[in-house]
């Protein structure tokens, strides 16, 4: 257990008798971005509710920083920072009181707190808005700052609740700077996203959560692994070089299905980088031309699609939810 900052065990929360959180179980190791990744309603927030004390868990246990969250709950609140979705900022008072009311709260020395604010501000490219009221901030300054403030007292994890909710793409691409900037100073950040890409770029590990369950868990890669793999389109001048082709990559079993769509050959395999060279050796040895080579790697989406038949991006997930509501309804 010493090698995990988190740990959660068949962790379990319910509403009035609606299972929000089904017995949830994952390990967070030191150094690392570790994303829940969720649709809303998922219980992503709830999970991170129980795990910075928030929330009392309905069953199973959970340990931060090596204390269980139930029994001792001033010792993990001592050991964490937290970012919440809606910020929790006094807009009259600048930056860095901001941050020194936080520091003193926590109970840190006036000294440590003062020599600190500059330090964090600048790593958050805050720094030279230190004296301004936040009155005068975008919604993604103060996320950024909110994020200083959460390192005060030195976190052995920070907890980010959907860290670049309602951010525009120039203010969320200055967060997950911020991000990797932690991630690279080695500290461990447990972050929850609806966001595909933003889970995909950030973090070293994910857990996909649905209806309170994890349904699949690992690194990027090994999750789009779960899809089958690459898909690669090889485009030759006629539909019979094509097929000539596609007979010599089925002798060679180089991928996992070989078909043919006009002119151009369609595979699937688990490596198109390493793939790609080998299928242009066997056309040029064949003295097949190639016109065009492109391939597809499967999206974090793809996962979810293959796991839930549904699609993770909101829009989508709600077109078909409501196109399923009255399909039903019309049969009903
Ligand atoms: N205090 C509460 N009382 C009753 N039901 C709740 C409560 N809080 C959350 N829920 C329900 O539990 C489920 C999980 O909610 P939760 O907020 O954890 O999901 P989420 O994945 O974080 O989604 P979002 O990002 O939209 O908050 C939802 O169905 C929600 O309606």
């Amino acid at each position: 257990m010493k090698n995990y900052v988190v740990v959660a065990e068949d962790l379990r929360k319910s509403y009035n008798g609606f299972e929000a959180v089904k017995g949830i179980s994952f390990r967070v190791k030191h150094g690392i971005v570790y994303g829940l990744l969720g649709p809303n309603g998922a219980g992503k927030t709830t999970t991170i509710g129980m795990l910075i004390t928030l929330i009392r868990p309905s069953g199973g246990r959970a340990l931060v920083a090596g204390y269980d969250v139930l029994r001792e709950p001033q010792r993990v609140r001592e050991r964490i920072g937290v970012v919440f979705q809606e910020p929790t900022v006094d807009r009259d008072l600048t930056a860095w009181q901001n941050m020194l009311i936080h520091g003193l709260i926590y109970g840190l020395p006036r000294r440590v707190v003062e020599q600190r604010i500059p330090e964090l501000l600048e790593l958050v490219g805050l720094r030279e808005h230190m004296h301004r009221p936040l009155r005068s901030f975008s919604g993604g300054m103060i996320r950024r700052l909110e994020i200083a403030r959460a390192l005060l007292n030195e976190p052995e994890v920070l907890f980010l609740d959907e860290p670049t909710i309602g951010l525009d793409p120039q203010a969320r691409m200055k967060v997950w700077e911020v991000i990797e900037g932690l991630r690279r100073q080695g500290v461990t950040v447990f972050l929850t996203t609806h966001y595909m890409d933003e889970a995909e770029r950030l973090c070293d590990r994910i857990a996909i959560i649905d209806h309170g369950r994890i349904i699949a868990e690992g690194s990027p890669e090994e999750l789009k692994s779960l899809v089958g793999g690459d898909t690669v389109y090889i485009t030759l001048d006629t539909r019979e070089s094509a097929e000539r082709l596609a007979r010599l990559l089925r002798e060679k079993s180089l991928a996992d299905t070989v078909t043919v769509a006009g002119s151009t050959v369609v595979l699937v395999a688990r490596d198109a980088p390493r793939l790609v060279p080998q299928v242009l050796e066997a056309a040029r040895a064949a003295g097949l031309e190639v016109r065009e080579v492109r391939y597809t790697r499967p999206s974090l989406n793809d996962v979810f699609v293959r796991l839930t038949g549904r699609s993770l991006r909101d829009e989508e997930g709600d077109w078909r939810d409501y196109m399923r509501l009255r399909i039903h309804a019309r049969r009903g």
